[in-house]
């Protein structure tokens, strides 16, 4: 199933945040939300997954405004891995993944096989099989981010919608994540900081700055040493992978695009 967002306006207590933004997530692809700190990447995502209603402009699942459709239905094509990530759950790893089974529920229905060979593939998926009985709480962060995004994938959705999900992950994890995401080949709308880790997995990218998309396309296209120098202020060479052939994005950690001179070392 593929989104649509039409000139979506969205804010918080008639502050506008994200104006007239456009974008298309294609079945079936990796579509990247990059853009600096603020910009409003999550304040998007949560409009995908009906956190937040439009003041203006639509959401699109398959066709069909988000708004024509009751929230179980909609749960029962989007999931979501949101910004509040929720460190209160008084329960269990396997209780908080089974949560991703409600939209399938009648009222008071216990678990079938079905739910619980679905909770132990997630858990599987995300490299956490035999942690089901620990207590969710308990658990770091990088863990507990990985329990979250079993859940969303225990809701067997059509799409994913990811607020960072690599936050918190160590590299190894943030690859096998990544994989694993190419792997299902479902619709995936996903913010990513890792600009280089956008890159390598997005088919698209959007760029959002100060709350407009500034530049869509193949990440190859669309991240420039230009654009990076103007929506985020560094200075930065755009190369190739030496061993995947992907666009390696090699920043300037010494100074920002508008900072003093960074070429040479330093007096010590
Ligand atoms: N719940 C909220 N209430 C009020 N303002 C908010 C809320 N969430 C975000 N904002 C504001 O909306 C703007 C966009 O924030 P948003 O979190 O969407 O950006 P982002 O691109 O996801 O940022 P980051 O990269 O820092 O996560 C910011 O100015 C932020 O302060």
């Amino acid at each position: 199933m593929r989104i649509d967002i039409e000139d979506l306006h969205l804010g918080y207590a008639g502050r506008t945040v994200v104006a007239g933004a456009r974008l298309v997530a294609a079945q079936g692809e990796i579509t990247g939300l990059v853009g600096p700190n603020g910009s409003g990447k999550s304040t998007l995502l949560r409009a995908v997954y009906r956190h937040l209603r439009p003041a203006a402009g639509r959401v699109l699942l398959a066709g069909t405004d988000l708004r024509e459709l009751s929230p179980a239905r909609s749960a029962r094509h989007i999931a979501a891995l949101p910004q509040e990530r929720g460190d209160d759950f008084e329960l269990t790893v396997g209780e908080v993944v089974a949560m991703g089974r409600t939209p399938y529920k009648r009222a008071f229905a216990g678990e079938d096989a079905t739910d619980r060979d679905t909770v132990a593939r997630a858990l599987a998926d995300v490299g956490m099989a035999g942690h089901a009985g620990r207590r969710f709480a308990a658990l770091s962060g990088g863990e507990r981010q990985r329990v979250l995004l079993a859940r969303a994938f225990a809701q067997s959705p059509d799409v994913l919608v990811l607020d960072e999900p690599t936050n918190h992950l160590d590299v190894r994890h943030q690859v096998e994540l990544l994989a694993l995401l190419r792997a299902q080949r479902r619709t995936t709308l996903v913010s990513l900081h890792d600009i280089n880790a956008a890159a390598s997995v997005c088919d698209r990218l959007h760029v959002l700055h100060a709350g407009t998309v500034v530049a869509s396309g193949p990440p190859r296209e669309v991240l420039t040493p230009a654009l990076l120098a103007e929506v985020f202020g560094v200075r930065a060479a755009v190369v190739e992978h030496p061993l995947t052939g992907d666009p390696l994005i090699a920043v300037d950690h010494r100074a920002p695009a508008d900072g003093p001179s960074a070429g040479g070392r330093g007096q010590g």
